[in-house]
Parts: C-alpha cells; sequence; structure tokens
C-alpha cells in the first residue's frame, strides 16, 4: 500500500537537551487508521506537532503526501486536518462560522455544501446556527473535527480524541471516525487507552521514552495483549514443575506455593481444562485460584522490554561478528 505520511530518522531535542524522539522510522498508509499508543510523555504530542509544522524536528525527514514539512510547508500543512486535545474555540460563535472560518485561514474559496456535508456527517448539522457554548461537551469535541476536516485534508490527526469521555460518547467518536476513513481520510490518533486501539485502529505504534518500540497490524497486537493468568495457592509447595505439565504454559514461584498457568482469553482453546485435568492427574492440590489480566501498563513493560532485549541481542551479535 502507498505511504501517505513518511517518516525516516526524526529525532527531536528541545532546546533544554531533553531529547523526547529519538530516530522515528514510520510509514504511515494511506486510508488507514494508526493508533499511536503510549504512556504519558512518551512523544506522542511531540511526533504529531512536528508533523504538523508545528514543532521544529532536531534531524530527519517528513513528508506528507509527498510535500516535505519543513521545505514544503504550507502545501503539506494543507494535506493535514488537527484535533488538538483541547477544546479551544470561541464560545460565542456559531458552529457554521466557526467551521466556515477554519476553511478561509486556509485559503480555501468558501463552499458550503462541503460544510454541509461535514457537519451531516458529524451530526451537527441542526445545530449549526447555534453558539458553541450552547453545545455538550461531545457536540463540541465533535466541532473540533469538523474544523480540522474544514479544508479538505487527507490526513486527520486526533490527539487524545476520547480522554475524560463516557463510555457512550466514546463508541459514538469511534463510530464517526471509522465513517471518516471509509470516506477516504487517512486518521492519526494519539491514545492512552487499549480498547479505543483495540476498537479503531487498523494497525498501532507503540511509542515509549521517544522510541516508537514495536508497529504492528492490530490483530497481531491484540493477541500479545489478551494474556491472562490463572495462579493457584498450592497447600504443599512444589521442589519443580512436574514432568507431565511440563510442556504447559507454567511458571512456579520460587518458594514453590504459587503456580501460575498463562493463557490467551481470545483463543478458542485455553488449554484450562487440560490443565485442570492433568492437575488431577497428577494430585496436586491447591487451596485458593484467581484470575488476572494483563493490564496495561504490564503490556506497556512486556513490549518496550521485549523490544530492548531483542535490540541488546541483535547488537551483541553484530558485536561478535
Ligand atoms: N516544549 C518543550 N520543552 C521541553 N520539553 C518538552 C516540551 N514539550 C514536551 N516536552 C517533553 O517531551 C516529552 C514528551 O512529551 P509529549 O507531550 O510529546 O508526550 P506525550 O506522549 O504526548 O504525553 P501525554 O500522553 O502526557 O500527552 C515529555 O517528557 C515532555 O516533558
Amino acid at each position: 500500500m502507498e505511504s501517505i505520511i513518511s517518516i525516516k530518522g526524526l529525532s527531536k531535542t528541545y532546546a533544554e537537551g531533553f531529547t523526547a524522539l529519538n530516530n522515528i522510522d514510520l510509514e504511515i498508509q494511506r486510508g488507514e487508521i494508526f493508533a499511536l499508543l503510549g504512556p504519558n510523555g512518551a512523544g506522542k504530542t511531540t511526533l504529531i506537532s512536528i508533523i504538523c509544522g508545528i514543532v521544529n524536528p532536531s534531524c530527519g525527514d517528513v513528508k506528507v503526501n509527498g510535500h516535505n514539512i519543513q521545505r514544503d510547508y504550507r502545501t503539506a500543512r494543507t494535506e493535514i486536518g488537527l484535533v488538538p486535545q483541547e477544546i479551544a474555540t470561541d464560545a460565542f460563535e456559531t458552529v457554521w462560522a466557526a467551521v466556515r472560518f477554519s476553511r478561509g485561514l486556509f485559503g480555501k474559496a468558501p463552499d458550503p455544501a462541503y460544510l454541509e456535508k461535514i457537519l451531516r456527517q458529524l451530526s451537527l448539522w441542526e445545530k449549526k446556527d447555534n453558539k458553541i457554548i450552547t453545545l455538550s461537551g461531545g457536540m463540541k469535541r465533535r466541532l473540533m473535527i469538523a474544523k480540522a476536516l474544514s479544508h479538505e485534508p487527507n490526513v486527520l490527526f486526533l490527539d487524545e480524541p476520547t480522554a475524560g469521555v463516557d463510555v457512550e460518547l466514546r463508541q459514538d467518536m469511534w463510530r464517526m471516525v471509522r465513517g471518516l476513513r471509509d470516506s477516504g481520510v487517512t486518521v492519526i490518533l494519539t491514545t492512552h487507552y487499549i480498547e479505543e486501539a483495540e476498537e479503531m485502529a487498523d494497525r498501532v505504534g507503540v511509542i515509549n521514552r521517544g522510541e516508537l518500540v514495536l508497529v504492528e497490524e492490530k490483530h497481531v497486537l491484540m493477541k500479545k495483549m489478551g494474556e491472562k493468568e490463572l495462579s493457584l495457592q498450592l497447600p504443599e509447595p512444589l521442589q519443580e514443575i512436574p514432568q507431565i505439565l511440563a510442556d504447559l504454559p507454567l511458571t512456579l514461584s520460587s518458594d514453590g506455593y504459587q503456580l501460575v498457568y498463562r493463557f490467551d482469553i481470545k483463543s478458542e482453546d485455553t488449554g484450562l481444562t487440560e490443565f485442570l485435568r492433568r492437575l488431577n492427574a497428577a494430585n496436586i492440590e491447591f487451596r485458593d485460584l484467581h484470575t488476572r489480566e494483563s493490564s496495561l501498563e504490564e503490556i506497556f513493560v512486556n513490549l518496550v522490554h521485549g523490544a530492548r532485549l531483542e535490540r541488546e541481542e541483535q547488537l551483541s551479535k553484530e558485536v561478535q561478528e
């Protein structure tokens, strides 16, 4: 598939000497929904701000639809619509005036039919003559999207689109964003929520401490994330995992009192029945059991740690060769 955004060797060190992005390479494909996932301070906003021309990169090359963001700033910028984290509009303006003004900022000729189309698509057409101050929080967020789309960009950036939004509104927002993708807009969103990436994204990039530690098709990432643990508290400690259980995904705590079975909740066969059958056959009893799903934090830790280990192995191989 063809890239609409191409990022090569991008780094950013702020004036104080802090490196917020380190050597990022990323290709965003035309027509996809790409979720950039990462903990606070990972560098998501910095990355978006550079692509949108708000922050200057320290080095590297970014092209949007073939236009270099620095040499060809104006054209590159018209390709992009940006929905920032904060809702920032003039409260006493009407919805219609706000979208018309945003379009004008890009030097585009008025096109009431196009603006009507996006307001309808975002369920705001009925509110077009209302002052922004009278809109609900969800409507205000949709208005920010309408403003960002007013100059007909090919790429839409959504920075934390559903932060602090209730579940119902969040689902509305997801539906709308999918509709935008279906109408041909490439969507890049940042989020802390795994659930959001799971619902919406075609591909997911995980960013941590300024490094892009992973870029994966969503379904591959979901598989990695769907791990659950069943831990058994044993009345008598085991010295080691018995032979009859040796081929199962088990770990034994160092004191021998806890046996942990890891399984994929999304898999058709979790293997739990077989595990319990073999426990019985081996006469292993347990006092208590509980299950636990991997948390977002653990997933990040695992991914980041895994990526580091891989890189370190690669480096040590290169040194040896
Ligand atoms: N103008 C600036 N000057 C110096 N450091 C900055 C500046 N802007 C951001 N940073 C630092 O760069 C790092 C990345 O920040 P960024 O806002 O890109 O993270 P983020 O992933 O968007 O975080 P969040 O999820 O909290 O919005 C942070 O440590 C932040 O303090």
